[in-house]
């Protein structure tokens, strides 16, 4: 797992060996003990190198250990052997070195990189910290604001970015280990007194009892709940003020509290289940490693409101051709100028140049007649979308694919304009669609293997992550999201005020509860979607719709043109229109009071247990239903589509990975108590398959696929 060769007479090479990404397994960590020692007291070994097989260094501690009993030698103490030795020992970094991989390199006396190597401590998003030496190391390295900076967030550095902060010595373009080589063989005698990181002082801010302050509350600010970031600033605290050997100390103690976590267990949940999700596969037997993506280079975007706008953006800067169609001219040079800044602004925090030359625009559908690809992306209109995909049918080439960005109507329905059926997939972005890391694919009945694996390949270019989802009303996101924002309405019925509701969501960890979300989206959006489905009377009260109970209230509002922000008033007041600082407003106060009084409800307090087990187990609820309709392959599908596209705080795992925690029996006794005080709330109504999992030992979440898949009597 670590082999040891001596190479240009006196360098003593170690390279690591535990493919894909040399983690440091317990294997690698006795082969770093053994090449190490052996290279030290080797005396025709002068100097060393330390390099990664495959060309990679090292993707840090190996992820798959700590959910089981750790053994090895641990860390700490190889890396204080390494910086203590008495010979130079230069890292080598090609690919990566994270996490533990770079304090392996924080340990060598010398760090020579590759330009585009990746280096970071990442450990804050598996809810950790850099607990080999990392926290204490860094901070005396490149000073305690730069330190934060990258501990606290976790991003990753190119190996040019790193030499610019001080973090290594040299960057290179050619082979790396011959480089080091070369330099290691250079060094040779020289004084190591000022390379051994440990022993250097912390450069630290002039006040630092201020300083720390000020980080703290920002960081905790907006950590939402989470712990790492917090504990991350505590350990670089201790590298200020602290000697190395109390500091580590510090590190360990802290890490200690963190690795046993919920919290952790919920982050390295989320780092597998993205992979997870990127090994998809349908009931149609379309799959991952077995359907061949289509090579796309030109794709047409049609319609450029605020989703195609996004849309083009990400897909210029992922290096495609774009044909970009908007009918209406005076749209379409609003959408050109509006490209052309969201591209400008995006590139400069990219620090890439600019890439809006590759960018088409046209009033003329008859545009896109060459491309590969076509994203529509008009009005939440079916009659509209019917009568562009016909078009779109006939007027591209027999090949190319036809997605929609719709997000809710039928795919299939969509399919059936066409001559190909099979050539047509939702691509269903979220906004901003070129900022927002998830899109679903949708495959309908018909879709081809070849059309979902190249919605899911350019998914992957724009630097998404993309979920293959089963064809249905909202698909997984919207869909579990009615029961959600349902039952939110509900509450404020029977007495809460949206403040009270958005506290406790926002407690848990939202970024925002789902009154604000529905001021920033806009209330008509949903207006309108329950017109289309014929839910809305207007001027009418009646609270029972299509035989299930219903909250006219957001219908309510958007009659008196309260629309959200975007009117300055919603659920909320703001200072004006398109203002973001929501206050309560007393005039909704006295609005509920009288709509109460109205339907002769009494309104009672409402905690916010009660908030978070209504809202949550109802969206729970309806992810048991979609992975028992097969509408999602397993749990993380439905978590990373949370997490990435709704604000589902990463540190609980997603919705269904929460449920897991809290523990399936307990969320299946709440929601039959639940429905049992509503049993005119359908989505109340605890899904089969939750009560199939209870009734199999609730089982790890990792087995749920084995089960959902299981015959089973519907008895
Ligand atoms: C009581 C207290 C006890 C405390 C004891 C603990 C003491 C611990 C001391 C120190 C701790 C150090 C902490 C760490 O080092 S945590 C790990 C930090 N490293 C990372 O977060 C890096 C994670 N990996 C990545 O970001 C990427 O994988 C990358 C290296 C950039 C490569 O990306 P890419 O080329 O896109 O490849 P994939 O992401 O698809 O990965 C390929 C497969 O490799 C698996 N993988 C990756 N990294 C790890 C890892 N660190 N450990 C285990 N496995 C890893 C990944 O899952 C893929 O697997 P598969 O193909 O099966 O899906």
């Amino acid at each position: 797992m670590a082999a040891l060769t001596r190479v240009s007479g006196s360098v003593g090479l170690i390279s690591l060996l535990n493919p894909p990404v040399n983690a440091l397994s317990a294997a690698v960590r006795q082969g770093i003990v053994d090449t190490v020692r052996r290279a030290v007291s080797d005396p025709q070994v002068k100097s060393v190198v330390i390099c990664g097989q495959n060309g990679v260094f090292c993707g840090g501690a190996d992820i798959k250990e700590f959910g089981g009993h750790m053994s090895g030698p641990p860390l700490v103490p190889i890396f204080n052997t390494i910086e203590a030795a008495d010979k130079p020992v230069v890292a080598a970094i090609e690919g990566s070195a994270l996490g533990g991989g770079l304090e392996l390199a924080l340990a060598c006396h010398y760090r020579i990189t590759q330009s585009k190597a990746r280096l970071g401590l990442p450990e804050v998003s598996l809810g950790l910290l850099p607990a080999a030496g990392g926290t204490q190391r860094l901070p005396r390295l490149i000073g305690v604001p730069a330190a934060l900076d990258l501990i606290t967030t976790g991003r990753h550095l190119t190996g040019a970015e790193a030499l610019k902060l001080g973090i290594v010595d040299q960057v290179t373009d050619q082979n790396t280990v011959e480089a080091a080589v070369k330099f290691a063989l250079s060094i040779v005698g020289q004084s190591l007194e000022s390379r051994r990181i440990s022993t250097l002082p912390c450069p630290c801010p002039a006040d630092i009892d201020a300083f720390f302050e000020g980080v703290m509350q920002r960081v905790k600010k907006s950590a939402h709940g989470a712990i790492a970031p917090v504990a991350c600033v505590q350990a670089v605290q201790a590298a200020a003020t602290l000697p190395f050997t109390q500091g580590m100390q510090r590190e360990q103690e802290l890490m200690a509290t963190l690795f046993g976590s919920g919290q952790a267990r919920a982050l390295q949940y989320c780092f597998f289940s993205q992979r997870v999700v990127s090994k998809w596969s349908s009931p149609s037997g379309s799959r991952w490693d077995t359907s061949k993506p289509k090579p796309v280079t030109k794709v047409g975007v049609i319609g450029l409101g605020t989703m195609g706008r996004g849309i083009t953006v990400a897909l210029a800067l992922a290096g495609l051709s774009v044909v970009a169609v908007e009918t209406q001219q005076q749209q379409m040079m609003a959408a050109q100028h509006a490209v052309s800044g969201m591209l400008e602004r995006t590139a400069r925090r990219r620090g890439v140049s600019l890439v809006g030359d590759q960018i088409r625009y046209s009033v003329e559908l008859e545009a896109v007649a060459d491309v590969e690809l076509v994203i529509e992306a008009v009005f939440e209109d079916m009659a509209l979308k019917e009568k562009l995909f016909k078009q779109l049918s006939t007027l591209c080439k027999a090949d190319t694919l036809l997605c929609s960005n719709t997000s809710s109507l039928d795919i299939d329905h969509l399919a059936s304009q066409t001559h190909s059926p099979q050539l047509v997939v939702g691509m269903h972005f979220f906004a901003p669609a070129h900022v927002m890391k998830l899109l679903e694919v949708v495959y309908g009945p018909r879709s081809a293997p070849q059309a979902v694996a190249t919605a899911m390949e350019l998914g992957k270019r724009m630097g998404k992550v993309s979920v293959a989802v089963g064809n249905c009303s909202g698909f997984v996101g919207n869909r579990m999201l009615m029961p959600y924002v349902e039952e939110a309405s509900f509450l404020v019925e029977e007495g809460a005020s949206p403040e009270i509701v958005d506290r406790a969501l926002e407690e848990f960890g939202f970024p925002m509860g789902v009154f604000r979300m529905s001021d920033l989206s806009g209330l008509d959006v949903g207006w309108k979607v329950r017109k289309a489905r014929g839910l809305v009377e207007p001027g009418q009260m009646s609270r029972v719709r299509q035989g299930r109970r219903y909250s006219p209230l957001g219908d309510l509002l958007c009659e008196q043109g309260r629309f959200g922000q975007k009117t300055g008033r919603g659920w909320y007041l703001y200072d004006s229109a398109g203002s973001r600082e929501a206050q309560p407003d007393p005039w909704l106060q006295s609005f509920l009071e009288e709509y109460r009084a109205r339907q002769g409800l009494v309104s009672r307090r409402i905690d916010s247990q009660e908030v978070l087990e209504r809202c949550l187990y109802a969206l729970i609820n309806e992810g048991f239903n979609i992975l028992q309709e097969g509408i999602a392959a397993g749990p993380e599908d439905i978590d990373m589509i949370y997490v990435f596209g709704y604000g589902f705080p990463r540190h609980r795992g997603g919705p269904m990975f929460y449920a897991s925690q809290v523990g399936l029996a307990q969320v299946l006794q709440r929601l039959e108590h639940y429905q049992q005080l509503h049993p005119d709330i359908p989505h109340l109504r605890p899904s089969s398959l939750l009560r199939r999992l209870v009734s199999s030992g609730s089982p790890r979440i990792q087995r749920w696929r084995e089960i959902i898949r299981m015959p089973h009597s519907s008895l």
